[in-house]
């Protein structure tokens, strides 16, 4: 088991990352709760729900089963694990454990800090793209205008990361994590990102256990910034790298259509076109999305949407500013900056990404 300690201003918390760390849950959350709220969904729980819940034998334990997906990241989903919540009466003494991916980590996270006021809340991730969404605090769910428009800053007292639960992952939902584990390496450093190309140059070498050697070097990009600035006034803004068209895409094709890694390689190419187009010189945008061809993650705009409906969904990123947008540039790779970006670049720009091939 490795263990980094996260620290910011308000406050640590250890992330646990190891093989065999689920039946360990209980020895590892120091703090005993009258109750323990397990958040999970229809595929991890029948996988690894009833391994936890005999770990935390010696206290109260309830458990809410979610539909899989990103379709449950909503109100109506918050809605109804509040009022079951609140059913059972449980006290500010009860801690939210969310066993499972990004979608499970962020709607337990956002009933955990709403729930009476806020209750303790604890990070259990089971896919590889929670390297990501398990780490820093941000929670929350989407909106039928926006992804992610409703949430808070909470971070969790601890995660506990099992990686053997990652055996069982989809081969899509490997894809999906690696490509935030790409992004990673693109907006810290050029060794990394070589380094990550040269272990893992395509789809057959993309395995658990060969992600596994990288996890904590991901892990520690996302906690080195998250340190510096946790409520994202300033470089936090760059872990949202490829994220302006990726979640447009996302909420544009309809939430659970794209993953979210899917979305973030698209979205990620797209910003370094941008990127060349905004300080006029070349970035190696054709060797990454020749790398996300080999790994089978997709490089275009999806058919079907336009260029003025994404323009106008991208409005709503959290990073725009009195009506301006703002990107995460690539000056090059491993130096990222955050840059309002005229609109009327914005759109040639998305106008030429949408009808030229990358790789040609
Ligand atoms: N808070 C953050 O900082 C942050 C960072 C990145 C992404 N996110 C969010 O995370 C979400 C995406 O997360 P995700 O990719 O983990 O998606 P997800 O939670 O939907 O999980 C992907 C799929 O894998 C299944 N699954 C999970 N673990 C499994 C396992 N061990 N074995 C078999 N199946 C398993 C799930 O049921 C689901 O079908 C998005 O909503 C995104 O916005 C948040
Ligand atoms: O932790 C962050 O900060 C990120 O931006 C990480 C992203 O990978 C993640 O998808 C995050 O949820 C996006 O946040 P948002 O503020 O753009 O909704
Ligand atoms: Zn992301």
């Amino acid at each position: 088991m490795e263990t980094l300690m996260i620290r910011t201003q308000t406050g640590s918390y250890p992330i646990f990352v190891g093989k065999g760390l689920l039946p360990r849950a209980d020895e590892l959350i120091k703090d005993v709760y009258s109750s323990s709220y397990i958040i999970t969904d229809s595929h991890v729980a029948p996988r690894y729900l009833n391994e936890l819940e005999k770990t935390l034998r010696n206290r109260q334990v309830f458990h809410y089963i979610a539909e899989a997906g990103e379709q449950s990241k909503n109100l109506a989903e918050y809605n109804r694990i509040i009022t079951d919540m609140l059913e059972k009466k449980l006290d500010r003494n009860t801690c939210v454990i969310a066993l499972g991916g990004g979608v499970v980590g962020d709607l337990a996270g956002f009933v955990a800090a709403t729930y009476l006021r806020g209750v303790a809340f604890l990070q259990m991730p089971t896919t590889l793209l929670a390297h990501d969404s398990s780490v820093g605090g941000k929670v929350g769910i989407d909106h039928a205008l926006g992804k992610n428009l409703i949430g808070a800053f909470y971070p969790p007292a601890a995660v506990i990361y099992d990686t053997a639960t990652l055996e069982t992952l989809p081969f899509r939902e490997l894809q999906s994590g690696f490509a935030e584990l790409i992004k990673h390496s693109l907006i810290s450093s050029p060794d990394f990102y070589q380094e990550l190309k040269k272990a893992i140059p395509e789809r057959s070498m993309l395995t658990p256990d060969a992600v596994g050697s990288f996890l904590i070097r991901g892990i520690s990009v996302k906690a080195k910034i998250v340190e510096l600035d946790e409520h994202e006034s300033g470089p936090r803004k760059f872990l949202n790298f490829g994220h302006t068209l990726g979640h447009a895409l996302e909420k544009e094709l309809g939430f659970g259509t794209l993953t979210h890694g899917e979305g973030v390689a698209v979205g990620s190419l797209f910003a370094l076109k941008l990127s060349e187009a905004y300080y006029g010189h070349p970035l190696p945008v054709k060797e990454l999305a020749e790398w996300y061809v080999r790994l089978g993650l997709p490089t275009k705009v999806p058919d079907g949407l336009t260029a003025e409906g994404l323009m106008e969904q991208m409005k709503y990123d959290k990073k725009n500013r009195d009506g301006h947008y703002h990107f995460v540039l690539m000056k090059s790779i491993g130096r990222p900056e955050t840059r309002q970006v005229p609109e009327s670049l914005v759109r040639g720009t998305l106008f030429s990404f949408m009808n030229h091939m990358l790789t040609d």
